[in-house]
């Protein structure tokens, strides 16, 4: 890929002067649903307003969010709440969207996906953040190389889209996107068409573990060749990695289980990767 920069961009408006936050770390607060746009046969997105005032989330690029409802109430009246994490789709602080998109995937009888599956315009859910996960610094390497599984493609758009949206930000992306079957991939016209508008700076490879007749990428689980044609060579750029536990500790290893880094293990091992090259959402 070449340095220059593509005429076309993530299309995002200017972020304003003097940005209001809607999150401020450490209050929960309720969001309305607006709206609810399907996106496979498991997983729609759920567009949330901002609250009056706030001009922005205020998300930190990448970072998630904790999202929790009331459950009941324990044995002794107090109330009960499901938390769990989710990455906003993308970055809302690039523009003034006045809303913010949760991407979510059902799990048959997971509690806080099917809550939120069962929600309709104009319920709120209450949600509390940001958590920092990585703070991206344009330019700060040349290449990266992102290695998503399912819905671990999330923390990916928040990046790929504040480097997209920089013209300063002349960093090349690899996306290789992991997924069992062809109807399992988010997002793919979005990301397809980045890299249409973005050829110089994007590239996206789709892998499938499960292909139907007629797929011609590649298939079969990640392995070191796909990784090859990926990644920058070790040191010369960083690999970040999301996906299910099993995906991530194949290809580096896991977290620690107080969700520190911990060591690179795995196939970016064996290819020469160290801590510095990876991070593990
Ligand atoms: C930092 C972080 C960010 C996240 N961002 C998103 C996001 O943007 N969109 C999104 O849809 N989810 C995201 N998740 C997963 C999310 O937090 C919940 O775990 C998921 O929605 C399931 O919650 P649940 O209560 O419905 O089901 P649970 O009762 O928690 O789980 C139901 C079943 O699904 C399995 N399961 C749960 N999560 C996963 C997973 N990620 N991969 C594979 N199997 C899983 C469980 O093993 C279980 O069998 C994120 C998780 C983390 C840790």
């Amino acid at each position: 890929m070449s340095a220059s920069k593509p005429a076309a961009r993530v299309v995002a408006p200017p972020r304003p002067e003097n940005p209001v936050p809607a999150l401020n770390g450490k209050d929960w607060q309720e969001f309305t649903l607006k709206r609810i746009v399907d996106v496979n046969y498991n997983t729609k997105i759920f567009r949330f307003r901002l609250p009056a005032g706030a001009t922005e989330l205020g998300l930190p690029t990448a970072s998630c969010v904790l999202v929790r409802f009331q459950d009941g109430v324990d044995a002794k009246g107090k109330k009960k709440f499901v938390v769990r994490p989710y990455t906003p789709l993308e970055d809302p602080s690039l523009g003034v969207t006045g809303e913010f998109d949760l991407l979510i995937k059902h799990y048959e009888g997971g509690p806080m996906s099917t809550h939120i599956f069962n929600m309709v315009p104009g319920d709120k859910l209450q949600i509390k953040g940001p958590i920092a996960k990585y703070q991206w610094k344009k330019n700060e390497t040349k290449e990266i190389a992102l290695i998503a599984g399912g819905t671990g493609i999330t923390p990916m758009l928040q990046i790929i889209q504040r480097i997209l949206s920089d013209p300063e930000d002349m960093t090349r992306m690899s996306l290789t996107f992991c997924n069992v079957t062809e109807r399992d991939i988010l997002m793919r016209p979005y990301l397809d068409s980045l890299q249409t508008n973005h050829p110089n700076q994007f590239r996206v490879q789709y892998l499938l573990e499960k292909p139907t007749a007629g797929w011609n990428g590649p298939s079969g689980l990640i392995r070191p060749e796909i990784l090859n044609r990926a990644c920058p060579t070790p040191g010369n750029g960083k690999v970040f990695v999301c996906g299910p536990d099993g995906f991530v500790k194949a290809i580096c290893g896991n977290k620690n289980p107080d969700l520190s880094q911990g060591t690179v293990s795995g196939y970016l091992k064996d290819m020469g990767y160290t801590e510095n090259d990876v991070y593990k959402f």
